[in-house]
C-alpha cells in the first residue's frame, strides 16, 4: 500500500514538495489547488500524479496532508478541515513561513498537526517555478503540535527525506522569532530600499546604474505580495520588534555619520562583514550553510556548460549556481555553491588546472 500524500496549494512549494516525493515510488502524490489551471497545469508537468475534483474526498483518502498555501489561507483550510472526514491517523502539516498562528490554529484541530516551513524558496511563485531540487541542503523547520506523537514526527521525517532538507525541530516561538531576523524583516527592507529608489525623481538613470549591489539586496522584493502581506501580519509583532532593533540603529548610524569620522564608519562596515563572512562558513545560525566560490568569466556561448563540464569530470557536486548581473562589458561573475568547504577547495583546484578565470572566496 503506497503512502497517500496529498498536496493543497500547487504554487512554488507545494509543487516542489510534490516532485521530491514522487522520488519515493511507495509514495502517490495528488494535488488540490483553487486555481483549477495550477492543477491542471501541475497534472500535465507530471508534478502531481493524480488532480482530486473534490478537496473532501481526497483529503479523506489521504495519509499525509500538506498545507501549502500563503499562510492565511492556510489558517482557513485548516478551520475548514475540521467538517472533514479523514482518517484517524493522518498527519497534518504545512509549509508556511510563520508558526505560532498556524500552531495555535492547529490546537483547535484534535488532530496530529505538525508545523513544518522548508526554508529555501525563491522570489519566483506559481507551479511553473517549483523544482524537485530546491529544498536539497536546506533547513526543514518542523513544529510538532500538541497532539502529535514522537512516532508521527518519525513518520514526517521519513517522508520528507527524499527532499535532502536537514529537519531541524524547534519551538514556534524560536521559529517566529529567528526567521523575522533573517527572512521577514530583511524583506520588508529589501522592499523599503526599492521604493527608496522610486522616490528618485531627479537622475532617472539610477533605475539604469542599479547594479549587483542593489539587485542583490533587492532580489526578493520581487516575490509575491499577498504571501508577503500574509507573512506580515501573522508575525507582526516580532516583525515590529526587529523594526525598533533597526531604527535605534539607524539612529545610533546618522550619529557616526553626522560626525563622520573615518573610525566608527570603518568600525560598522568591518563588524558586519565578520559576521556575514562567518555565516556561511561556520554555518552557526545561519539558515543556510553554503560554500560559494567566484568565478570571473567571459560572456561566450557554452561557458556554463564547460565550467560545470569540468566539475563533473572531477565527480565534484554543486548546490547552486548563478550569475551575478554586475556588467555589461566582456567578463560575467560566476557563483557556483557547493555544499563543502572541500567541495569548493576542490573546484578551485580543478578551474585553476584547466582554465585560465580567476576564482576567489567573497
Ligand atoms: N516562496 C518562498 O520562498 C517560500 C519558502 C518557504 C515557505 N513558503 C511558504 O509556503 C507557502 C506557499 O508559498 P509559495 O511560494 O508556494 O506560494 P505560491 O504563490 O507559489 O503558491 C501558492 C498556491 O496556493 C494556491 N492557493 C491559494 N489559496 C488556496 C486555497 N484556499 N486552497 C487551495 N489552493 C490555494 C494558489 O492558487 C497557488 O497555486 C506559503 O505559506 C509560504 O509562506 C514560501
Ligand atoms: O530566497 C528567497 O527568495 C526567499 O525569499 C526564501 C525565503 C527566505 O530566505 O527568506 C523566503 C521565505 C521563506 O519562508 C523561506 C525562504
Amino acid at each position: 500500500m503506497k503512502t497517500e500524500v496529498l498536496i493543497i496549494g500547487l504554487g512554488l512549494i507545494g509543487g516542489s514538495l510534490a516532485k521530491a516525493l514522487q522520488r519515493n515510488e511507495d509514495v502517490h502524490v495528488s494535488g488540490y489547488d483553487t486555481d483549477a489551471l495550477t492543477a491542471r497545469k501541475a497534472f500535465k508537468m507530471g508534478i502531481i500524479q493524480s488532480s482530486p475534483p473534490s478537496l473532501e474526498q481526497a483529503a479523506a483518502a489521504a495519509d499525509v496532508i500538506v498545507f501549502a498555501t500563503p499562510v492565511g489561507a492556510t489558517i482557513k483550510l485548516m478551520e475548514r478541515s475540521k467538517f472533514w472526514d479523514l482518517k484517524e491517523t493522518v498527519i497534518l502539516t504545512d509549509t508556511g513561513s510563520t508558526k505560532v498562528q498556524i500552531m495555535e490554529a492547529a490546537k483547535k484541530l484534535n488532530r496530529n498537526f505538525i508545523g513544518g516551513h522548508p526554508m529555501a524558496g525563491s522570489h519566483k511563485s506559481g507551479v511553473e517555478a517549483a523544482k524537485d531540487v530546491l529544498f536539497e541542503n536546506a533547513f526543514y523547520i518542523l513544529t510538532p503540535g500538541e497532539n502529535a506523537s514522537e512516532n508521527d514526527v518519525n513518520r514526517l521525517i521519513g517522508l520528507l527525506s527524499v527532499t535532502k532538507a536537514k529537519i531541524k525541530v524547534l519551538e514556534a516561538k524560536e521559529h517566529d522569532h529567528m526567521t523575522a531576523i533573517v527572512s521577514h524583516f530583511p524583506h520588508l527592507i529589501a522592499a523599503a530600499l526599492v521604493h527608496q529608489l522610486d522616490r528618485e525623481e531627479q537622475f532617472p538613470f539610477a533605475r539604469q546604474l542599479a547594479a549587483g549591489g542593489f539587485r542583490d539586496t533587492t532580489r526578493i522584493a520581487s516575490a509575491n505580495p499577498d504571501m508577503w502581506r500574509d507573512i506580515t501580519t501573522q508575525n507582526n509583532e516580532m516583525i515590529v520588534e526587529q523594526l525598533d532593533h533597526w531604527m535605534d540603529q539607524m539612529t545610533h548610524l546618522r550619529e557616526i555619520l553626522q560626525k563622520n569620522e573615518p573610525e566608527p564608519i570603518h568600525h560598522f562596515f568591518a563588524k558586519a562583514k565578520e559576521t556575514r563572512d562567518e555565516l556561511p562558513v561556520a554555518g552557526h545560525g545561519a539558515m543556510y550553510s553554503v560554500f560559494d566560490l567566484y568565478i570571473d568569466i567571459p560572456d561566450v556561448p557554452g561557458i556554463i556548460s564547460e565550467m560545470t563540464g569540468y566539475l563533473a569530470e572531477a565527480g565534484i557536486s554543486l548546490v547552486n549556481l548563478r550569475i551575478l548581473e554586475t556588467r555589461e562589458d566582456v567578463f560575467g561573475i560566476l557563483v557556483l555553491s557547493f555544499q563543502t568547504a572541500q567541495d569548493r577547495e576542490n573546484a578551485q583546484s580543478v578551474f585553476s588546472d584547466r582554465t585560465a578565470y580567476d576564482t576567489y572566496i567573497s
